[in-house]
């Protein structure tokens, strides 16, 4: 039996901020994985999208000066791009091992199984510590439909070397309409089946209907309220979608982006007593589970929040502190930025319009269109906005943006929500100009609050 201080279940951002802290610190710390080490950011997820969305965005936005400055059409080669995506994003995983072996962590590659509450076998080995963390992410859901082996996932998708004629998208979430617009950018042709009456849930829907309105100028169908019966190989080679309703979709390739669920199934938890549901492993405040040594952190926790990278990064240096005692308070989380990498982007962080639709006399809600007002600096987008929440005390509370640049605004959206900061102490600070960001502080400050 191998012993450590403490050994973490998965390598992912959940788990490997901690894991080189608590062994630079002095424990003695092990990672299991059974993938690539770094998990789903890293190889299959947030990196990959963000540098094939990189090429899109490049053609949306070149796209907005058409009659405006600029002739002449860009086009996307999807297999340049997909080999420059496999260059960059496949050594990383390597560097990242080398990392951690560096400062002393022993990976074990294989699945881990708890064996009991104390220890976890990963093949032939047998690993106790005095602390687990499990860290084992989430994975696409499959649905569970007739042909459903016809169907692919966000990790397929992600490694597509020829961009197929047309595309299915069953789902509207994030992951649909990220991929959608991309591959609509790249020449697809794109359909996506959504089985609810509208798409991403939790986002401002004033947005997200500008969005949907974008998709269909773009040309990519979308279908609501269909639920997916069935998947079938058609006479010309191709397949079809066919939903409840009778809807026949042609297609050649399909993307089940129906959610993600907790990767729990192969980690034995009964065995080691260790309490679960189908959101996920429960944890209390203190990120701990009902057995008081093993911890859990990212997307694998059943939680409301986000299940972002930032919150599973969050999540761990928030264990490091807690295992090396700097910490014993609860794990108190800020307002949480989340952008949706759509052509434009749409982000939110703090409290949302929808949170307050019932006490809205206790905000003030403010629209501030600095896409039409800033068009010099907006690389013209004149739809641009921004949505802004203020409190009775006039401190900005919540926001959500919709444009190119969305992702910077509400990252300093959230430092002015985060830090609480007035107009006077934002008044200290020489911002660059021209840019987004000085644009939109000039708009927004008057609303809010003087001094502290
Ligand atoms: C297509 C896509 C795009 C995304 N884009 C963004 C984005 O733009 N921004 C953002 O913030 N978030 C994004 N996310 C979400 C982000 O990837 C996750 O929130 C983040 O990876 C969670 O980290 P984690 O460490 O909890 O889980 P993961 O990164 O999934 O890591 C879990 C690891 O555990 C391993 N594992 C599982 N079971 C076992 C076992 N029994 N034994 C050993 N190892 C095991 C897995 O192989 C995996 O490597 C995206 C996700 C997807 C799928
Ligand atoms: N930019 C980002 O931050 C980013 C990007 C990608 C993924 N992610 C993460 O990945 C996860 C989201 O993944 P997702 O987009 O697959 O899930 P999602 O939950 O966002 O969307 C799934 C969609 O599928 C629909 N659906 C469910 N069952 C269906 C059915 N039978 N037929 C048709 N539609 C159906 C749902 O109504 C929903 O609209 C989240 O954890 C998210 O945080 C984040």
């Amino acid at each position: 039996m191998k012993k450590f201080d403490v050994v973490f279940i998965g390598s992912g951002h959940a788990n490997w901020h901690a894991a080189v802290e608590l062994q630079r610190a002095g424990k003695k710390v092990a990672i299991v994985e059974k993938d690539l080490i770094a998990g789903t950011c890293t190889n299959y997820g947030c990196n990959a999208k963000i540098l094939l969305d990189g090429a899109a965005d490049l053609i949306h936005q070149a796209n907005a000066y058409e009659g405006f400055g600029i002739k002449g059409n860009l086009q996307i080669d999807w297999k340049e791009l997909m080999a420059y995506k496999k260059a960059t994003i496949n050594p990383i995983h390597l560097l990242l091992e080398q990392q951690f072996k560096a400062v002393g962590i022993e990976i074990f590659n294989g699945t881990a199984r708890f064996l009991d509450a104390h220890s976890i076998s990963v093949g032939e080995n047998r690993i106790s510590a005095t602390d687990f963390i499990i860290g084992t992410g989430q994975k696409p859901n499959r649905l569970p439909v007739e042909g459903n082996e016809f169907l692919h996932d966000s990790r397929d998708f992600l490694d597509l070397s020829e961009l197929p004629k047309h595309m299915t998208f069953i789902g509207a979430g994030i992951v649909s309409l990220e991929f959608a617009m991309l591959v609509k950018t790249a020449g697809a042709e794109v359909t996506v089946i959504e089985f609810a009456a509208g798409a991403l849930r939790g986002f401002n829907q004033k947005y997200v209907d500008s969005l949907l309105q974008q998709m269909e100028k773009m040309g990519i169908k979308i279908h609501f309220n269909e639920a997916v019966q069935k998947i079938q190989q058609n006479e010309t080679n191709g397949l079809s979608v066919v939903t409840a309703s009778g809807l026949e979709v042609k297609t050649n390739y399909i993307v089940d982006a129906t959610g993600r669920i907790p990767n729990i199934d192969e980690l034995d938890l009964k065995a080691a007593g260790v309490e679960f549901n189908r959101g996920g492993i429960i944890v209390d405040n203190h990120l701990q589970t009902n057995i008081s040594h093993i911890y859990a952190s990212g997307d694998v926790i059943d939680k409301k929040i986000p299940r972002l990278t930032p919150t599973a990064t969050f999540e761990s240096n928030y264990l490091a502190k807690l295992l090396l005692g700097e910490t014993s308070e609860a794990i108190e989380y800020p307002a949480i930025a989340s952008v949706v990498f759509t052509l434009p982007r749409i982000a939110q962080v703090g409290i949302s319009e929808l949170e307050i639709k019932e006490k809205e006399d206790q905000y003030l809600i403010k629209t501030i269109p600095y896409g039409s007002r800033l068009r010099f600096q907006t690389k013209n987008e004149p739809e641009a906005e921004a949505t802004l929440i203020f409190d009775q005390d006039s401190y900005l509370v919540g926001a959500s943006v919709y444009g190119d640049e969305a992702p910077e605004l509400i990252n300093f959206l959230a430092i002015i929500i985060g830090q609480k900061l007035t107009q006077s102490e934002l008044n200290k600070q020489i911002f660059a100009f021209p840019s987004q960001t000085i644009g939109l502080l000039s708009m927004l400050t008057p609303y809010l609050r003087k001094f502290k």
